[in-house]
């Protein structure tokens, strides 16, 4: 079989959330779809009221099909130094139609500041790799791992927008998603993200520097974060661009016209539009740039303001990424 769900961001394209239905009978929550993450877990009736701010909860004594897996806890730090941590049920879950009759949901009884204050967003749905999934002592897959064999394909496809409603499809290729060919290159998961090479990027209509490093596609953060380097030569190119320490990155006056980037994969040019590279104002005529240094966390990582520029297929059958532009 195979679905489709929508995903739509949240300010600034900070976040992307999405309809899941989970338990009997179903009850709906909006998750943030992470290919960054192995962990399913949601606010449910056992987190502390004063850890929410309105949230949508999950409640397992509601539904019928859910289940306690005795003994079983997670506990999870995001790159970001988000956190959370509890226990775990299974339940039925559906996405956009397509049902997994036991996954494992895990229920927050600890969310950290950032999520708690994330109104909109009941958890997280992690898509990268089981083997980095937090639950113990058993380990559990992620839902698109328990689907992917009953999937016509073994995979999903990423449709991020700026401000628009994109899609996640699980288990075919929608041939209007994208334009030109689909470049495939092979995922290197030992780290279990979906990290692939890059071979290369131009600034603007500047020469193409070929350069090959190690990177994941990664829908649960915000920027594009590559080595120093590369960042810097970008930003150089744009008037009145300044790293500010205090806000932690390149900073530039906001009615500057900013050049687009484009990235290698093997042949392939994947091209983000210039003004993709504003992420948000800080004061009326500073912004704060959507591309930044990666140094700090060791590798880079293709964020949602590259992922909303592309169609990207994550194919679990043969551990492949597949790039197109749209
Ligand atoms: O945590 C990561 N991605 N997902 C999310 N971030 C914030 C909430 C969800 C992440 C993954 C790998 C590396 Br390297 C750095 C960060």
């Amino acid at each position: 079989n195979f679905g489709t769900v929508e995903t739509i961001p949240e300010a600034f394209d900070r976040e992307y959330l999405s309809p899941v239905q989970i338990g009997t009978p179903p009850q709906t929550v909006n998750l943030n779809f992470d290919t960054g993450s192995a962990d399913l877990w949601v606010n449910t009736n056992e987190t502390p009221e004063n850890q929410q701010n309105g949230q949508v909860e999950y409640n397992p004594t509601l539904s019928s099909t859910a289940k306690k897996m005795e003994g079983a806890t997670w506990d999870i730090t995001y790159g970001d130094g988000s956190a959370s941590s509890g226990i775990v049920y299974t339940d039925v879950v559906s996405i956009g139609g397509v049902t997994v009759q036991s996954q494992a949901v895990e229920s927050a009884q600890q969310v950290s500041s950032s999520f708690q204050a994330d109104a909109a967003s009941s958890g997280l749905l992690g898509l990268a790799y089981g083997t980095i999934n937090t639950v113990q002592p058993v380990q559990q897959k992620t839902f698109f791992e328990n689907a992917m064999n009953d999937l016509a394909s073994p995979l999903f496809t990423v449709n991020l927008m700026k401000q628009a409603a994109g899609s996640y499809d699980f288990g075919y290729i929608n041939a209007s998603e994208y334009t030109g060919e689909i470049q495939y290159t092979p995922v290197d998961n030992s780290r279990g993200f979906w990290g692939f090479n890059p071979s290369g990027f131009q600034v603007g209509n500047s020469s193409f520097n070929a350069s090959s490093w190690y990177a994941i596609a990664d829908t649960g953060t915000s920027l594009l974060l590559l080595p120093s380097g590369m960042v810097d030569i970008y930003w150089s190119a744009v008037s009145g661009a300044k790293f500010d320490a205090l806000q932690g990155g390149y900073t530039f006056p906001c009615n500057t016209t900013l050049p687009s980037f484009t990235f290698g994969v093997e042949e392939y040019r994947g091209v983000i539009p210039g003004h993709f590279m504003n992420y948000a104002a800080i004061t009326k005529t500073t912004c704060f740039g959507g591309i930044q240094s990666s140094d700090a966390l060791g590798f880079s990582i293709f964020g949602d303001v590259a992922l909303k520029a592309q169609f990207v297929v994550f194919d679990g059958g043969d551990n492949t990424l597949g790039w197109a532009n749209k």
